[in-house]
């Protein structure tokens, strides 16, 4: 069935009379970079008022969830860590509750703190966040070398990626067959508002291509993200909707969770591509998440 376009009010207050609660993806919906889309705060004020529950369910991983709590205040959403799910923290729940990881071990990081935090807070150990500032050259490379102490690598958004942490991390993948090798997302890009950037699966593909290894991916539309989401929550999948800004991954994760869905035009997606037949096919879509703004009018 072709999305349904939301226009008028009736269609907003019907929405949000249909689901109990709501998963929003963050980057392209309720901010663009560290700027906030337009209504966005009111819409979520209201929603919370009409007594939803809401879940911030984000691809990146480059803050932690206190991090993102101080980003929500500073754009004045009200916001608590338990309801901030990122691929971050996926990753560190997935290798704590469901690998059962030996804290003995230590994972290798090619990522931000955001990642480092979050798996320290779950009592594993992360390295290579040093890594960036150090000089390498072909005589240095040599300094680089497998650790048997390394239980996984986990690559996410990497702002000071560099070749020392690609190569670190290459050689732990290709000379230890069990180093687990755990993605965090693998999005092709990031928005940046008028531009779009290399996304951390872009990164990851370095690693795939060197390594020739299929890393596991935790960040949506993959089913490890939506399955800690669910038992977190004890979401009914039939009252709730996702909402998000890209089809190949916030749209294609509720679908796969059986969930509604909802797709924003302040993002990735736009009309023409949400529209198009082979398409995830989200349920509704609309201009912005401030669109329901004007419910509070
Ligand atoms: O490259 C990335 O990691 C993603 O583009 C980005 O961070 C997605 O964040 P989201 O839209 O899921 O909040
Ligand atoms: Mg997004």
């Amino acid at each position: 069935m072709a999305p349904t376009r939301l226009r008028a009010r009736a269609d907003y207050e019907s929405l949000v009379d249909k689901y109990d609660t709501f998963l929003f993806d963050c980057d392209g919906v309720i901010w663009t970079g560290s700027t906030v889309i337009p209504g966005a705060p009111a819409a979520l004020d209201l929603l919370r008022r009409r007594g939803k529950r809401l879940v911030f369910v984000t691809n990146n991983s480059a803050k932690s969830r206190q991090d993102y709590v101080q980003k929500f205040a500073r754009l004045g959403i009200q916001a608590e860590a338990d309801e901030i799910f990122s691929s971050a923290y996926a990753t560190a729940v997935y290798l704590r509750d469901v690998v059962r990881f030996d804290t003995a071990k230590k994972a290798y990081v090619v990522g931000g703190s955001g990642v480092r935090h979050e798996l320290e807070a779950v009592g594993i150990s992360a390295t290579g966040h040093a890594d960036s500032a150090l000089p390498i050259d072909l005589d240095s490379i040599r300094d680089v070398r497998a650790d048997p102490d390394v239980g996984a690598v986990v690559c996410g958004l990497d702002y000071d990626i560099s070749y020392r942490k690609l190569a670190t991390a290459h050689v732990n993948l290709a000379e230890n067959r069990d180093c687990l090798f755990i993605a965090t997302n693998d999005d092709r890009t990031l928005p940046g508002g008028r531009y779009m950037y290399p996304g951390s699966g872009s990164l990851l593909q370095v690693l795939v291509h060197s390594t020739q290894r299929k890393p596991l991916v935790m960040g949506k539309p993959n089913a490890p993200m939506m399955e800690c989401i669910l038992q977190r929550f004890h979401l009914d999948p039939a009252r709730t909707c996702m909402v998000g800004d890209r089809l190949d991954t916030d749209i294609l994760f509720g679908i796969s969770g059986g969930l509604s869905t909802l797709c924003v035009l302040s993002g990735v997606a736009d009309e023409a591509s949400i529209l198009a037949p082979d398409a995830p096919q989200a349920t509704y879509y609309t201009a912005s998440l401030g669109d329901l703004a004007a419910l509070a009018a």
